[in-house]
């Protein structure tokens, strides 16, 4: 009987067990999150078969698999070196900076423990059990870094990913925290920075950002990524970001420049330039864009409002992914966003709220 453990169980370790699932039905998932609830709905929904508080419950597991944000996986790793693990066990984590992660596994390693550090190339800003999904890793890079462990370690990991039908990609930390420096953590700065510096902008018209079209919306779909879990990633990955962040201002500096100087040539080479390399990408290759879909409502500020909008649309057998409350002033109505996993859900919520007399404010 081959046992997991893994702790946390949002929107990568649920959607890492719903793969091990589909492959390995019959291996006992061992789950631990914080979030009382998040169990809860793991349990229901079988996405594991018992639920812990306790790390020492890892003891019994075959794999080990880290789904929390960095920080709290480096926690971990020191406390794992501690316990009396099975000497065969394999560990992982999904973390998205490396060079930390490693570190601290070292104390497991130093025991023989096997340690490999693994990180999958997509997600999404929705965070959460209830965002997880099966397939949300298809066709993504999945990184594993390069350490001195047994040869077919790599190939047991792989075999209990193989539902998650990824494409594997071995390479060092210090090429790991480059490569996702520049383009995952840099690019979630400038799209929080963007977004603040448009905050201050519109000090005194807040309605100014909400005439956004297309394009601000696209550069600016990653700043609702979790706060908990971007800090911890910056933090994990300092020297590398504060390098990449000033190459960043010296483009945006160049660019100033030229628009000062109403120099046309070196305007439309900088978007010429940036054109080229964007095209070649091709919308195929940009990475797992999940289709969530958004909706956004009026909430009366009134107790039990939000438990009538779930109720009505849990009653109509409509799934939500995601719910989540944007604005909430006393004596004022707030925004509620629901995510929908497929468009017709969506469809259906609309009809159902309108009729209930719901104001809908907009579909992203
Ligand atoms: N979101 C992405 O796009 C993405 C992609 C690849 C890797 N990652 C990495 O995956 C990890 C998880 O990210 P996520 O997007 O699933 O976040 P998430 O917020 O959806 O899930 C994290 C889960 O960990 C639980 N948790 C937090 N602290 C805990 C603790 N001390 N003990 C037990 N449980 C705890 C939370 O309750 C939550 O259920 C992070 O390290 C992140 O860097 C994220
Ligand atoms: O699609 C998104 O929203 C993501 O931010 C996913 C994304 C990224 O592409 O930067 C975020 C963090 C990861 O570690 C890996 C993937």
């Amino acid at each position: 009987m081959t046992t997991i453990f893994i702790k946390g169980l949002g929107l990568i370790g649920s959607s890492l067990t719903r793969a091990i699932r589909k492959r390995h039905p019959t291996f006992t998932i061992i789950g631990n999150d914080a979030d009382p609830q998040t169990t809860a709905y793991a349990l229901k929904h079988h996405l594991i078969d018992q639920s812990t508080r306790e790390l020492t419950a890892a003891v019994a597991a075959d794999f080990i698999i880290l789904a929390t944000p960095v920080t709290e996986i480096i926690n971990d790793l020191q406390q794992l070196a501690q316990l009396p693990l099975k000497k065969s066990v394999i560990i992982t984590d999904v973390g998205s900076t490396k060079q930390a992660v490693l570190k601290a596994a070292l104390p497991l390693q130093e025991k023989g423990i096997t340690f490999i550090g693994g990180h999958p190339m997509a997600g999404s800003h929705k965070t959460g059990v209830t965002a997880g999904r099966a397939d949300l890793f298809e066709n993504a890079f999945y990184f594993m870094i390069k350490t001195k462990v047994p040869d077919d370690a790599y190939l047991a990991l792989q075999n209990l990913l193989q539902g998650a039908h990824v494409k594997w990609l071995l390479l060092s930390a210090q090429e790991h925290d480059q490569l996702v420096g520049q383009i995952s953590h840099l690019p979630h700065v400038i799209a929080a920075a963007l977004v603040n510096q448009t905050q201050v902008f519109f000090a005194d018209s807040p309605l100014g950002m909400r005439m956004a079209a297309g394009g601000f919306k696209s550069i600016t779909r990653i700043a609702s990524s979790d706060p908990t879990m971007w800090s911890s990633i910056l933090q994990s990955n300092s020297a590398i970001i504060i390098q990449q962040i000033s190459q960043y201002v010296n483009e945006l500096q160049k660019i100033q420049k030229a628009i000062m100087e109403d120099d046309h040539d070196q305007i439309f080479s900088f978007f010429k330039t940036a054109k080229n390399s964007r095209d070649e990408l091709g919308p195929e290759k940009v990475g797992q864009l999940p289709n969530f879909f958004d909706l956004f409502i009026n909430i009366p500020d009134q107790v039990g409002a939000l438990a009538a909008i779930t109720q009505l649309l849990a009653l109509n057998k409509i799934n939500l992914v995601n719910i989540h409350i944007l604005e909430i002033r006393e004596d004022l109505d707030g925004v509620l966003q629901l995510t929908f996993m497929r468009e017709n859900d969506r469809a259906q919520a609309v009809k159902i709220l309108t009729h209930a007399h719901y104001t809908i404010l907009r579909k992203d």
